[in-house]
């Protein structure tokens, strides 16, 4: 399965959905010239499947200079994004020479910025290997390292020449990455694609089981969403803040509970439960029950105590979206439609937390 994201300027690469036999197919598709590649990894990614990646790479006459960094977000900064420059430029890479970036969202952010910094852009190719990866942030060329004073803060938008995504990857994942990765579906399905959400509502325990006939279909429909976003607005002028839903309070509920306690899906699902009642609000015909219980179905760790909700509107106001003071929302008018908001009143907030908080007390292990 493949589709392309098509760029106003013309500017187009194609996101596949397919085995990583297919690569050195697809790498001469998109007028990669064969030879010498560089490849970055984690060492969990390494353990599983590097091995087989080099054997196809390799089978097909290429020469990967591999690089294997430590997994988890830490990496995601300065001193490793120096590593890729000291040994991308001792190895001698050319401006053909491509980096393959083959992990989740911390390799592929890390080194889609190496890409596009190093002799001034690289041809990049995104192999991902988690769900969150392969459904959102190897796609639309969001690229970068965390700073000490926030996440993503140092960064670049550079689209990668080819995004290939191998389901059967997904198999090998931990399950709280696995449903880390729900959480960003079911954004896309609730922003974008009511079809996708009654799939997910009636399949759920398939989804939630990675049934292998489900799964390219599942990401297929996700992709799309994010590339008919993506396409509107490159370098999020507008409306491609939208896919920031449940983003408002996920990225303070993330740096309150301490980086690591939450996942990043684990956040957002809290802050989507929070955009929800926001929404609710405004447009009362909204299927609250109905969306609450699929929220309510992604596995979620128990609060900690530190996250009181005067903490978590401190932290708030530092989100990239807020625009002079104003917190800013996506809120969504109907299943599958949404916009920004710069206008929810502040007494909305707490009461949104409120029903984020009760409504993880009363879910049901599923
Ligand atoms: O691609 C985008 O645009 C997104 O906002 C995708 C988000 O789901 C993702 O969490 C992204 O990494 C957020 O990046 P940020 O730098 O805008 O916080």
């Amino acid at each position: 399965m493949v589709h392309y994201v098509e760029l106003p300027d013309g500017r187009c690469y194609p996101v596949v959905i397919d085995s990583l036999e297919t690569l050195p197919v697809w790498l001469e598709r998109v007028a990669v010239p064969r030879g010498r590649c560089f490849l970055v990894t984690d060492e969990h990614v390494a353990h599983l499947h590097l091995e087989s990646l080099q054997a196809i790479l390799k089978t097909a006459g290429w020469t990967p200079y591999v690089l294997v960094l430590p997994p988890g977000e830490p990496t995601k900064a300065l001193p490793y994004l120096e590593r890729i420059y000291d040994e991308a430029l001792r190895w001698g890479i050319d401006r053909r020479t491509p980096l393959l970036a083959f992990g989740g969202g911390v390799i592929g952010d890390l080194a889609g910025f190496a890409a596009a910094t190093l002799l001034r852009g690289l041809p990049l190719v995104q192999l991902p290997t988690t769900l969150i990866a392969q459904v959102d942030s190897a796609i639309g060329g969001k690229t970068g390292i965390n700073h000490a004073l926030g996440k993503n803060l140092i960064g670049a938008f550079y689209q990668p020449a080819l995004v290939l995504a191998d389901p059967s990857l997904l198999q090998t994942l931990p399950e709280r990455e696995w449903t880390s990765g729900l959480a960003e579906v079911v954004k896309h399905a609730l922003i974008g694609d009511p079809a996708l959400f009654s799939l997910l509502e009636m399949r759920w325990t398939d989804v939630l089981q990675r049934n292998p006939s489900l799964l390219p279909d599942l990401i297929a429909r996700a992709v799309l969403v994010k590339i008919r976003i993506v396409v509107q607005d490159e370098r999020e002028a507008g409306p491609r803040a939208i896919l920031n839903f449940g983003h408002t309070f996920g990225h303070a509920i993330e740096r309150v509970a301490g980086y690591g306690h939450f996942t990043h899906g684990e956040a957002v699902a809290l802050g989507m439960l929070a955009a929800l009642w926001l929404s609710h609000q405004r447009h009362p015909d909204l299927p609250l029950t109905r969306i609450r219980a699929l929220l309510q179905r992604l596995p979620v760790p128990p609060l900690p105590e530190t996250l009181d909700f005067k903490t978590l509107r401190q932290v708030m106001q530092v989100d990239k979206k807020t625009l002079a003071g104003q917190l800013r929302f996506v809120l969504l008018r109907r299943l599958g439609e949404a916009y920004l908001a710069d206008d929810v009143p502040e007494e909305a907030l707490q009461a949104a937390w409120q029903f984020a908080c009760a409504s993880r007390q009363t879910a049901v292990a599923y």
